[in-house]
């Protein structure tokens, strides 16, 4: 099983190039089964849940064109894919389990053709995760929904247009009933949707695709049934999280670090923290710059929430630069029960924590000290690297299968900004 290797110790120094986001490219994938043509996804990242989310696709019966040559370079990484050939209606556990986002298929396999069949994703090591608000979604725009056997299988004629309002903020949620709604007879109203960006870009391919959307980015989405979607060209937003990653990497190392073609608007709570833990932030364009001047990082608190707050997706990068900063810092997660998976691996080089519940008592430590660690989940991984990359010595990371889900060329990247960092077999 493949390993990361890092040395710590260097400052890191340099421009990176942020890829297209995972989680506004695998519901945009997913949202071109309801199209009558040919979808063209662009600046698509090379990652392992792309490839899984192609897929399903194809397993349902699209045909995916991806030009090797230009795949995974940036904003000419493109992804065809033509929905006209699908003749299934069935996305199976196999490929399901590896990655719960392939549940975003039911919306547009329900709106486009009236049944999905689609493996229940069940729960992984971050939290159970439920998809109950997708199916009381799909139910109130008039599908019949029925969960068996590990599948949920819903059916419906012709989707109605309803009023939906979620229980709570879900992501998923609010994208899989987004793009029913996209096909359905007459206006839904989503209420209580999620805000993240990524919802944003999504709406944005779909209203490219024909439909009619309203408040994408607010609590509040309208959607205007439309009788039919026809084919369109997208570009994937910038990601994030990715971001998010080089930039906590720069802070904690006292370095200075320009990510290039980013979205800072989108990011403007995780800034501000690094802001308060001393660093200095400027934007200029779709540039974002982050000096340290060599400063050790001041401790800052954060409380993940729904968009625009903190994102839980960043909550264990700003956890690694909890264990090395000055002074102390509550790390509160409220989005997932159990996403503190981290922390004993953060312990095995030397952090200082305490968890109480959903919340992490971190104290600065001086330094970290390279061990073997064990990442648990794709955010986890990259706060391991992290804080191998402020550790005196080796930190070897194990099961790095979780973070080819999510970031790509990682270790390349790392390293184009002086890390010494390497993939071993
Ligand atoms: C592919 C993708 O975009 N993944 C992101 C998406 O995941 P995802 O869409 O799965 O996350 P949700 O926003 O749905 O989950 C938020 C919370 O709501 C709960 N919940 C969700 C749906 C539901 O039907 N019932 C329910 O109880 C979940 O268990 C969780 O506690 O948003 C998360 C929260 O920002 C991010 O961490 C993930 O990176
Ligand atoms: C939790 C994450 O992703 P997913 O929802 O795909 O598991 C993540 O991106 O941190």
């Amino acid at each position: 099983m493949q390993k990361i290797v890092v040395e710590g110790g260097v400052v890191l120094d340099g421009e990176v190039v942020i890829s297209g986001a995972k989680n506004a490219v695998l519901p945009i994938l997913c949202a071109t089964l309801l199209a009558d043509d040919v979808v063209t996804v662009r600046n698509v990242p090379n990652l392992h849940d792309v490839k899984t989310t192609a897929k399903v696709l194809e397993g349902l019966g699209a045909t995916i064109t991806v030009d090797e040559s230009t795949f995974g370079t940036g904003q000419d990484s493109a992804i065809v894919v033509d929905p006209r050939t699908v003749n299934s209606h069935v996305a199976p556990y196999e490929l399901v389990r590896t990655m719960r986002a392939s549940v975003l298929v039911l919306g547009p396999l329900l709106a486009k053709h009236g049944a999905a069949e689609v493996s229940l994703p069940g729960g992984c090591a971050i939290g159970s995760r439920p998809v109950d608000q997708h199916l009381k979604g799909m139910e109130a725009l008039g599908a019949e929904v029925v969960v068996e056997h590990g599948y949920i299988r819903a059916t419906a004629k012709k989707l109605k247009g309803a009023t939906v309002v979620f229980d709570m903020v879900s992501v998923g949620a609010t994208e899989n009933v987004l793009m029913a709604a996209t096909l359905a007879e007459g206006t839904s109203v989503l209420e209580n949707a999620a805000m993240e960006p990524e919802i944003v870009d999504l709406a944005n391919c779909l209203i490219a695709m024909g439909a009619d959307i309203e408040g994408a980015g607010t609590s509040r989405i309208i959607v205007r049934g439309v009788p039919r979607l026809h084919g369109a060209s997208h570009n994937v937003l910038a990601d994030r999280i990715e971001t998010g990653t080089f930039l906590v990497a720069a802070a904690m190392t006292g370095g200075s670090v320009t990510c290039k073609n980013a979205n800072p608007d989108a990011m403007d709570a995780v800034l501000r923290k690094l802001e308060q833990a001393g660093a200095e932030i400027t934007v200029n364009g779709t540039d974002i710059r982050l000096d340290m001047h060599g400063k050790r990082p001041k401790a800052v608190d954060i409380v993940t929430a729904p968009h625009p707050a903190f994102p839980t997706d960043m909550q264990a990068q700003f956890m690694a630069m909890a264990c090395i900063s000055d002074g102390a810092s509550v790390v509160n997660e409220t989005i997932f029960e159990n996403r503190f998976m981290h922390v004993q691996e953060l312990q095995r080089l030397g952090a200082d924590i305490k968890v109480d519940g959903h919340a992490a008592l971190v104290r600065g430590v001086e330094g970290l000290s390279g061990a073997p660690v064990m990442a648990t989940d794709l955010r986890a991984s990259a706060c391991l690297i992290l804080a191998g990359l402020v550790a005196q010595g080796e930190t070897q990371i194990d099961r790095i299968y979780h973070l080819d889900r999510g970031y790509e060329n990682i270790e390349q990247k790392f390293a184009g900004l002086g890390a010494t960092i390497r993939r071993i077999a």
